[in-house]
C-alpha cells in the first residue's frame, strides 16, 4: 500500500474505493473516484469485495433480506479494508448501520426504467401476451397495470445477461462480460436507464418508461458513497473533496424516497415505487437552501390487480423536512390499506 496514513502529521492522498466485481458496479465505483478526484489532488485505487448477492441462485424476490448487494462492502469498510464504496442508492437497505453514514449523493442520472424491446417495441406496441423479464415486483405489478395480458418471466443475472434474453449474442454484450449459453427467449426486459446508460448500453433502450406509468424504484439512478463518519467529518481533503461532489438535490430527493421506503418496512424487492423531485426556491437562507419537493409513491398488489398512487409537495429547508414528507406519505399509503395491498409485513 502506498498511503502516506503511518506518517502521523502527514494528510493522507491515497484513498481506497471498495467495489463489487460486477461491470456495473466496477463502472460505477471507477467514475466515482474519477470525478473525486478530479475535484481535488487525491488518488483512488478500487479494491474489489465479493459480495452475497452476485453468488446467491434464486429469484431476487425471495432471497428475504435486503442488502444483500451492500452488506459486504460495508463490513469491509468497517473492517477497514477500504475507505470509500459507492452504492447502487436503491440497493441501500433504508436503515442506516452504526459507524457508517452516506457522506454523499452526486448528481442523480436518468430515474426512469427503460423498456428494451426486440424491433424497436414500445409497451403500446409489444404484442398481447409477449413475454417481458423482470425480477422486481415493482415492475412486473405496474406492467400489469399498463398491459394485464403481458406474461412477466422472472429473471435474474447482471444488465448484460438480462439483455441477452432479448437481443441474443450481440457481439457488444458479450464484449461486456456475457458468457454461456445465450438464447433469445423473451420479447422484452425492464432495466434500469441509468445502468443501462452507465455501461454504454442506452442504444438497447426502445422506451424510457415515464414515471407515471411506471414509478421507480426510491433511490434509483442514484448513486451514495458511504464511509466512516471520522473519513466523512476529518476536515481533510477528502472530506472536502467528497463535499464537492454532494448534489443537494439528489439529496432531498432520495432522503425523502427512502424515509417512504423505510417507514413502509419494505426493501427493494417490495411492490413500491417513490419519487421524489426537488426545484430550487428562490429564497435562500444562511442555513440551506430552500426548494419544493415534490413526492410520489406507488403501491401495487404484486399481480397488477390493485394499485394505489399518491403525491405530495412541500417547500423543504432541511434534511428533517424531506424525512418527514416521505413519513407522510407513507403514512397515508398505510391509513389507505397500501401494507394489505401491496403484501407489506407492517
Ligand atoms: N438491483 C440491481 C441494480 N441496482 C442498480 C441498478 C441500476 C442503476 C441505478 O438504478 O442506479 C441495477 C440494475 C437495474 O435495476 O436495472
Amino acid at each position: 500500500m502506498t498511503t502516506s496514513s503511518t506518517d502521523p502529521g502527514m494528510p493522507r492522498t491515497q484513498f481506497r474505493v471498495g467495489t463489487r466485481g460486477s461491470a456495473l458496479a466496477v463502472t460505477q465505483s471507477t467514475a466515482t473516484a474519477e470525478l473525486i478526484s478530479g475535484a481535488s489532488s487525491l488518488g483512488f485505487e478500487l479494491v474489489q469485495v465479493k459480495t452475497e448477492g452476485d453468488i446467491v441462485i434464486g429469484p431476487l424476490a425471495q432471497l428475504g433480506g435486503t442488502g444483500v448487494f451492500a452488506a459486504a462492502l460495508r463490513v469491509s469498510l468497517l473492517e477497514g479494508k477500504c475507505d470509500l464504496a459507492v452504492h447502487s442508492l436503491k440497493d441501500l437497505p433504508t436503515a442506516q448501520p452504526e459507524g457508517l453514514v452516506i457522506a454523499t449523493v452526486p448528481a442523480r442520472a436518468d430515474v426512469r426504467d427503460a423498456l428494451c424491446a426486440r424491433d424497436g417495441l414500445t409497451l403500446d406496441n409489444l404484442p398481447t401476451n409477449a413475454k417481458v423479464g423482470t425480477g422486481s415486483p415493482r415492475r412486473a405489478a405496474q406492467l400489469l397495470v399498463a398491459r394485464p395480458d403481458l406474461q412477466i418471466v422472472d429473471i435474474r443475472g447482471n444488465v448484460p445477461t438480462r439483455l441477452a434474453r432479448v437481443f441474443g449474442e450481440d457481439q457488444s454484450l458479450v464484449d461486456v462480460g456475457v458468457g454461456g449459453e445465450l438464447r433469445s427467449d423473451l420479447d422484452a426486459v425492464v432495466l434500469a436507464t441509468a445502468g443501462l446508460e452507465r455501461l454504454g448500453l442506452e442504444r438497447f433502450i426502445t422506451e424510457r418508461l415515464d414515471p407515471s406509468i411506471v414509478l421507480p424504484a426510491p433511490g434509483q439512478g442514484a448513486l451514495a458513497i458511504e464511509c466512516c463518519p471520522e473519513t466523512a467529518m476529518s476536515g481533510d481533503t477528502l472530506s472536502g473533496a467528497l463535499s464537492t461532489v454532494e448534489d443537494q438535490a439528489a439529496r432531498w430527493e432520495v432522503t425523502a424516497e427512502r424515509a417512504l421506503l423505510g417507514y413502509l418496512e419494505a426493501g427493494c424487492a417490495a411492490p413500491i415505487g417513490a419519487l421524489g423531485r426537488f426545484s430550487l426556491g428562490s429564497e435562500e437562507s444562511s442555513v440551506s437552501v430552500a426548494g419544493v419537493l415534490t413526492l410520489e409513491a406507488v403501491a401495487c398488489a404484486p399481480d397488477g390487480s390493485k394499485m394505489m398512487r399518491r403525491r405530495t409537495q412541500k417547500t423543504v429547508t432541511s434534511l428533517a423536512d424531506a424525512r418527514a414528507l416521505g413519513v407522510a406519505l407513507a403514512e397515508e399509503l398505510l391509513a389507505n390499506g397500501a401494507a394489505e395491498l401491496a403484501g407489506l409485513k407492517k
